[in-house]
């Protein structure tokens, strides 16, 4: 939803900074590059260590970049195949320490073994729904479907609630409970998504496979 409604006004908005960055010699590439190293940093200095105001705002500075790179490479005509490669693996090692990150803080001083499996869920579930779009585009189906929560919903719904939960530690009483609550939204909702898209997948290989068989030949 986020991907479909959000993503004009940010192009707009970041276009003249992806321009600027452009004139000045930066490569598509070093963004990515730069903002996944800053989102990792940002995610397993402070979110092991219960500092989640400061996380969510080290992260939120760099994981901007995601949607800066694309824009620059369109802009100077020069989006690739290794830029889409390279773009989609890194966003995965973003999640894996944004949600990873959650994690280490429960299984330490948060010691909540249920919601360190949660962020281990939130992990696994946010790479498993990427995974099958990419699998499915790569044995040659639409994947039409990009269900509840997408990598932009995840993000923003636990950065969000991170972020905020994160002013317990300036006094502000009972908002660390939103860290749970996203979490768990996060956790379900990418189940859901992980249905909706295996459904989409299965329905469009049966087509794809019927649609072979009655031209004549096998699908592989
Ligand atoms: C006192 C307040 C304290 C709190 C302060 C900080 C609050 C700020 C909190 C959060 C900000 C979060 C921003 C998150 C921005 C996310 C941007 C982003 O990375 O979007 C990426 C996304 C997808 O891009 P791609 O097409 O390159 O990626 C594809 C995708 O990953 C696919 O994954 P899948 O969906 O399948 O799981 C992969 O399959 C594919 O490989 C991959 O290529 O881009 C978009 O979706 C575009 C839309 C972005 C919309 C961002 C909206 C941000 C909105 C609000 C943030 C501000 C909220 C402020 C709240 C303040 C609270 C007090
Ligand atoms: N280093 C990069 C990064 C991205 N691209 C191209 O942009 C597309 C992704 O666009 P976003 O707005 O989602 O960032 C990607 O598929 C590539 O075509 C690139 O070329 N180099
Ligand atoms: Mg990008
Ligand atoms: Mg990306």
């Amino acid at each position: 939803m986020l991907n479909k409604y959000a993503r004009a006004f940010f192009t707009r908005v970041l276009t003249p900074f992806a321009a600027f960055l452009l004139r000045r010699g930066v490569s598509p590439d070093a963004v990515t590059l730069i903002g996944t190293a800053g989102v990792v940093a940002g995610a397993l200095v402070f979110f092991p260590r219960g500092e989640f105001f400061w996380g969510t705002i080290v992260i939120t500075l760099f994981v901007f970049s995601d949607l800066v790179d694309g824009n620059m490479a369109r802009q100077a005509g020069i989006s690739s195949r290794w830029g889409a490669f390279l773009d989609s693996t890194l966003d995965r090692v973003a999640d894996s320490a944004i949600f990873g990150g959650f994690a280490l803080w429960y299984a330490g001083r948060g010691d909540d073994d249920v919601l360190c499996a949660v962020a281990i869920f939130c992990l696994a579930s946010g790479q498993v729904v990427s995974y099958t779009k990419a699998r499915g585009e790569s044995i040659g189906l639409p994947v039409a479907v990009n269900g509840l929560v997408e990598r932009a919903e995840r993000l923003v719904i636990s950065l969000v609630a991170a972020g905020l939960a994160g002013l317990h530690a300036f006094g502000v009483p009972g908002i660390e409970v939103l860290l749970p609550i996203a979490l768990w939204i996060v956790a379900v909702g990418s189940a859901v998504t992980l249905g909706q898209r295996v459904v989409t997948v299965r329905r469009e290989s049966a087509e794809a496979d019927a649609a072979a068989a009655g031209g004549g030949g096998a699908a592989s």
